[in-house]
């Protein structure tokens, strides 16, 4: 059987990893030794609208890898990156495939760079927050996994790494063009982070306010541009379907930047949205309301890194 590396037990490593232990998957997560400890004396554990469910999952820690691994899913957060790529070496040799989770596009040359031929491009959508309790707190109902070669290619590989992945608990699709797919998250995570850690609200609070809206389609439109400008188009359908989800009257969605700024936690902010920025410099298009998040979630991040 396929043998599978989750990296990290948060939110999505946790998500997704925990729908692949009841698939009966060959699951082991990498973790670092608090999460090892709580895992082995709690278990896995997920909250969801239909209550609380544990799971015996198998963990070890970087010390402990026993060789190579069929599958590696990388689901840390930007900052871990460096060292998360340090520690599954052991776990990574000529066959194996390794997907990201990240969001952004940064950690893709990273991980080129460091495992040249060994990265499927991945993106995942779930609404999911690590607690401090340890416990994965779903807030969404729905959620999905798109794996595919970075070529488009739809390789042996990818369809093998597909059988494994495509489970019960989350629509799951083998892409053939994972990249705008990823430069279209990049336009969502992108823009509903603007919007609420600007305006410091739900996106349901946001709009409900005079000029709300306006402000929320205005900032989807400076990320809709600079994805086009990059050669990924958003098709109509999902610019219409976006546009409608980031200015629905009483939603009550958050993405995680929002949640890590309001909980007082390190914000993905240099990888998520000063890098998209960067990327709209590149094109010579201005982007004044992202700007904003990123002044606003840099000062943030500094106010964190001299409290702790
Ligand atoms: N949360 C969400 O709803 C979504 C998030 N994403 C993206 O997915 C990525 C992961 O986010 P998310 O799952 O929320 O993050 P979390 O912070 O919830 O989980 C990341 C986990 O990685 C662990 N970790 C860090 N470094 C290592 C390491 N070297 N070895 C083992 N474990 C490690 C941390 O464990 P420790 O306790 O040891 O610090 C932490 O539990 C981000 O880029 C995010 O933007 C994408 C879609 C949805
Ligand atoms: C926007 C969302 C919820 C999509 O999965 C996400 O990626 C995040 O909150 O980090």
């Amino acid at each position: 059987m396929s043998r599978v590396l989750v990296v990290g037990a948060g939110a999505t490593g946790g998500f997704f990893g925990a729908h692949l232990v009841r698939a009966e998957r060959d699951v082991t997560f990498l973790v670092r030794p608090a999460r090892a400890a709580a895992l082995r004396s709690e278990g896995l554990r997920l909250s969801t609208a239909r209550g609380e469910t544990v799971l015996a999952a198998r963990s070890v820690t970087a010390a402990e890898l026993d060789g190579a691994y069929d599958i590696v899913l990388l689901s840390v957060k930007a900052d871990a990156l460096p060292a998360a790529l340090d520690d599954i070496s052991p776990a990574v040799d000529e066959s194996t495939v390794i997907i990201p989770f990240l969001n952004g596009l940064d950690h893709i040359e990273a991980i080129e760079e460091r495992f040249t031929g060994r990265l499927l491009g991945g993106v995942v959508k779930v609404a999911a927050q690590l607690t401090t309790d340890g416990v994965i707190a779903v807030s969404g109902s729905t959620a999905s996994m798109e794996i595919g070669e970075l070529s488009g290619e739809v390789s042996e590989r990818a369809r093998r790494a597909a059988d494994v992945l495509n489970v019960e608990g989350y629509d799951f699709s083998l892409s053939n063009s994972i990249r705008a797919s990823l430069w279209h998250k990049w336009v969502f995570i992108s823009a509903v982070s603007v919007i609420c850690c600007t305006a410091m609200g739900t996106i349901g609070d946001v709009v409900s306010v005079p000029g709300g809206a306006e402000f929320a389609a205005a900032v989807l439109e400076e990320a809709v541009a600079i994805s086009g400008a990059a050669g990924h188009p958003l098709p109509a359908a999902h610019h219409e379907w976006l546009h409608a989800f980031v200015t629905q009257a009483g939603s009550p969605f958050a993405p995680s930047l929002y949640r890590d700024l309001l909980d007082g936690r390190h914000t993905e902010v240099e990888a998520v949205l000063a890098s998209f920025s960067s990327a709209a410099s590149g094109f010579g298009i201005g982007t004044p309301l992202l700007n904003l998040a990123v002044m606003r979630l840099r000062l943030h991040n500094r106010r964190i890194a001299a409290l702790s």
